[in-house]
């Protein structure tokens, strides 16, 4: 794919011509959303392309025979103009219906290639790392990317034009360099600054654009904070709706201001320009008169002449300004091109080996440190235990220990940045990723609270099973969920959420409740849950931990909690301290210790008398 500096905004001629090189690659795109379609396209589009010629030809020979005939030199029959009359008709007519038809098609193309492309960004976007999702240069890329699936759609019907007049132009000029090829030169002349001028203010237009990506990503995030379902209690009762309009006035009105001056300047410059291509144009014109006042040329032979010129000229220009936009829009899918170059790092083994099932001796983490990209603080570091079969952990720590990190690093959303973590003696690297995460159930503390129904958001712990009513429902039991479907009047087949019609909005806890169901939706080894159970109240989350020490028998757990009356449940506790172990051990170890847990346990145990 063409390459481009990054940091660089500005583009040259030889960006432009370098960028027509992703051209091939488009229209592969294109062809793949709709082939039958696209041949379609083309063969109409050279049909049309023949036609002006064809009008314009048969314009002269009727003219040169209605002169013929007024002045009573005419050797053939009236009738024979009448039928010129006709096909010309018939061209005129078939012309319009052609261009209905390319119209259409491009439209419809158009269509199914922004659905195409959409969906190939969705399925390259999930592919990608967590961490790249959390890098702001990757958003841009994102945002160029999608900005990209309706912008382009237009680059085709432009390529598709292109070479449509470039047909035309071949027919009309033939007919002008029979006449004298000076005139075409003429043409060229008073077209180029015009073409030029275009190409420089396409190459403004851009780098503003680019400029403009991340204050654009800004406003949509300012448009989402603004009016949003989520968002709308806490904008209300800080009243931040002041300060978010005024902040995307200000970022709106500069891109107002910067818009303007271009546009202005194009504006005025391309007046100018077209002055140009009007003297050039009525220069030949006076030309093409004069030649026939001498007797040089018949009546027809200046009409056809004019009206090719005429036409040319147009076509030209069209042709010359639509370079600069096909060019444009070439350099554009750099952008898109770009984004399916970024590549995930973390992915599978060339030859993954077989993932263990059982586990035999367990997830050890051998010396691992983290850091998130862009940072310089460990957010995990020297981290060296074993999680063994069976065995339930609990991680503590207080906030920003590094808890979430590490259950991340064991689920390989992100990979370690020192040390390696081993799974029955081989590093987790050399698994393959979809095994492993088959084999975690794994609820975050900010889980998803999708916008679907109630059993629609249970089966998203395994989605292959999303009609197996049957684990459903067990699911949902097994986590407390199965009380609430009940008391929804939808029960399963509830909404819920409230951002599409007839849904019903949850508490906190009770999403928790839904969510944890999600985790005992697939038959996995080892269950992680991430602080899930903080909005539950004292009586369900003793109940939900009671029933998940029971159905996680014979399985691995770790639990990250703030509640000891949880913690103590575990097998053993690691207590994190800015992202190092500083005890491990049981719950009765630990207090005997008097350390870090002990004191933390104490702290709670005073909070609660
Ligand atoms: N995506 C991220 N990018 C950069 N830094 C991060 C990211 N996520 C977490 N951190 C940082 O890493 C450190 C550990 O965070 P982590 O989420 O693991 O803590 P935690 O112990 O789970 O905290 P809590 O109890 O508040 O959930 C924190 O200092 C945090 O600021």
């Amino acid at each position: 794919m063409a390459q481009r500096n990054q940091n660089n905004s500005t583009v040259t001629l030889k960006d432009r011509l370098r960028a027509l090189r992703n051209l091939p690659a488009f229209f592969k795109l294109v062809w793949q959303a709709g082939p039958g379609m696209m041949l379609t396209n083309i063969l109409l589009r050279f049909a049309k392309a023949s036609i002006p010629f064809l009008l314009l030809y048969i314009g002269k020979l009727i003219i040169d025979r209605v002169v013929q005939l007024s002045t009573g030199n005419a050797l053939f029959a009236a009738t024979e103009v009448w039928k010129l009359v006709g096909v010309e008709f018939a061209l005129a007519i078939l012309s319009d219906g052609l261009t209905r038809a390319i119209t259409l098609i491009d439209s419809l193309l158009g269509d199914l290639f922004a659905n195409h492309t959409s969906v190939r960004i969705m399925q390259h976007a999930a592919q990608l790392d967590l961490d790249q999702f959390e890098d702001a240069v990757f958003y841009d890329k994102l945002e160029r990317a999608r900005q990209q699936t309706v912008g382009r759609t237009i680059l085709l019907s432009q390529v598709m034009s292109q070479v449509q007049d470039l047909i035309t132009i071949a027919f009309l000029a033939a007919g002008l360099i029979v006449f004298n090829p000076w005139l075409i030169l003429l043409l060229i002349v008073t077209i180029l600054p015009a073409f030029l001028g275009e190409s420089y203010f396409n190459d403004q237009t851009y780098a503003l654009s680019r400029r403009q990506t991340p204050q654009r990503r800004e406003l949509d995030y300012l448009r989402y904070i603004g009016a949003s379902d989520e968002t709308a209690k806490e904008i209300k009762m800080f009243s931040l709706a002041g300060f978010i309009t005024d902040r995307f006035k200000v970022l709106s009105d500069k891109f107002y201001v910067d818009n303007k001056r271009i546009s202005i300047n194009r504006s005025l410059w391309g007046t100018f320009f077209a002055l140009l291509g009007s003297i050039g144009y009525y220069g030949a014109y006076i030309f093409i008169i004069r030649q026939t006042v001498a007797g040089a040329l018949s009546i027809g032979e200046l009409t056809f002449l004019a009206g090719s010129f005429r036409q040319l000229r147009t076509l030209l220009e069209s042709i010359l300004s639509r370079f600069t936009a096909v060019s444009q829009g070439a350099i554009y899918l750099t952008d898109f091109f770009d984004f399916f170059e970024i590549k995930p790092k973390i992915h599978n083994a060339d030859k993954p080996r077989p993932f263990p099932d059982p586990i035999i001796t367990g997830f050890t983490f051998d010396n691992v440190g983290f850091k998130y990209l862009h940072t310089e603080r460990w957010a995990n570091r020297n981290l060296n235990f074993t999680l063994h079969p069976n065995e339930k952990l609990a991680l503590v720590g207080e906030n920003g220990a590094g808890k979430s990190t590490l259950v991340k690093l064991l689920a390989r959303l992100y990979d370690p940045t020192e040390g390696r973590i081993l799974l029955d003696g081989y590093d987790l690297r050399e698994y393959d990723l979809n095994d492993l995460r088959k084999h975690i159930g794994i609820i975050f503390q900010d889980f998803l609270r999708y916008q679907m129904t109630f059993s629609q958001n249970i089966a998203a712990g395994n989605i292959d099973e999303q009609t197996n009513e049957e684990l459903i429902k067990r699911s949902a039991t097994q986590s407390l969920a199965d009380e609430l479907a009940k008391k929804l009047p939808g029960g399963y087949e509830q909404m819920l959420g409230r951002r599409f019609a007839e849904g019903v909005e949850l508490s906190g806890g009770e999403w928790q409740k839904v969510a944890i169901a999600r985790a005992y939706m697939r038959d996995a080894q080892l269950i992680i849950l991430d602080e899930p159970t903080s909005a539950l109240d004292a009586r369900a989350e003793f109940q939900v931990f009671e029933r998940f020490t029971e159905l996680t028998r014979g399985k691995m757990a770790v639990l990250i909690s703030h509640r000891f009356s949880t913690v103590r449940m575990a097998d053993r506790i690691i207590v994190l301290d800015k992202g190092e172990i500083v005890e491990i051990g049981s719950h009765q170890e630990l207090l005997k210790k008097a350390g870090r847990y002990a004191e933390l346990f104490e702290l709670q145990a005073i909070g609660y008398q």
